[in-house]
């Protein structure tokens, strides 16, 4: 399938780091100098600057730019798309249909993990829709459709924002096992090694299941963990999501 990305940013380029595999892939951006380099980097790839008068008649639009730059960049695009699938965190399918015309609607939420096609995507819209961009997506990792924007917005916090979250996990882990005095390198060996042990293991089993069968009673996990909950880290946890899904509320509002 040919698709277009709109937008030469990180989730572009994720995307179409992915995407290339199974689709003919167009980047179209307002930086042609950012666009050779990542041509250089994806030689498959077709680039082209964005026009003023940028005609997006019959393609299937991936749009990647800011939310805040939704305005701006719609009101360069002419003709009628095919489908436009939005990626923008927050934007309304209501202001999409405002602003740029499109045969049908779709809004996505992927995450970075798109380069290494184990995305983990939400996806709703038009139902006329649903097929392709279930295709699409179901490309570069795992693809779910939801009936509401709402839930969207909740996945966003999770599986889009997510990513960052874990990372913060996954770092401070091995700064305390570097504190511990083990060598930086063996540390991050060892996170890399943990997060994809347990995420076959997630694949499988309930969290709390889990967690009893690694808890040996007066061990080690059941002495580090009760530093984990003295610290809030199960609430900051949910609040993180919560201020997340918050924000992509705001970000519909605007
Ligand atoms: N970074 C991530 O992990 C994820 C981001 N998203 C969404 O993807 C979108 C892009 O985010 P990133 O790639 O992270 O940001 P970024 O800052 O790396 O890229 C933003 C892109 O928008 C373009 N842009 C901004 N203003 C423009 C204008 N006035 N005219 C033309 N182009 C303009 C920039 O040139 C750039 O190509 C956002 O809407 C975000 O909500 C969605 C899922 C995950
Ligand atoms: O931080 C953001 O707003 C975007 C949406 C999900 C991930 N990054």
């Amino acid at each position: 399938m040919k698709l277009t990305l709109i937008g030469n940013g990180i989730m572009a380029q994720s995307l179409a780091r992915g995407l290339i595999k199974n689709h003919e892939i167009e980047i179209i951006g307002r930086d042609i100098e950012k666009l050779k380099v990542i041509q250089e980097k994806m030689p498959q790839i077709t680039i082209k600057a964005l026009d003023d008068q940028e005609d997006i008649t019959g393609k299937n639009i991936l749009f990647c730019v800011k939310p805040y730059a939704l305005q701006s960049v719609s009101a360069r695009l002419v003709g009628n798309a095919n489908v436009l699938l939005s990626i923008l965190a927050g934007t309304k399918l209501e202001s999409l249909r405002k602003q740029i015309k499109a045969k049908h609607y779709i809004r996505t939420m992927p995450n970075i993990a798109a380069s290494v096609q184990n995305s983990m995507t939400t996806i709703t819209g038009d139902n006329e829709a649903k097929i392709i961009a279930m295709e699409i997506f179901s490309s570069i990792g795992q693809a779910i459709w939801v009936n509401t924007e709402t839930q969207l917005d909740i996945a966003t916090a999770i599986a889009g924002s997510g990513p960052a979250y874990l990372a913060l996990v996954a770092e401070a882990l091995a700064d305390g096992a570097v504190k511990a005095g083990l060598e930086r390198h063996l540390s991050m060996q060892l996170v890399q090694g943990l997060f994809s042990g347990t995420s076959s293991l997630l694949k499988h089993s309930h969290p709390a299941i889990l967690k009893d069968s690694v808890m040996s009673p007066g061990g080690t996990t059941a002495a580090g963990y009760a530093e984990l909950e003295k610290a809030g880290v199960r609430n900051a946890m949910i609040s993180a999501v919560e201020a997340a899904f918050e924000k992509a509320i705001e970000l519909g509002k605007k």
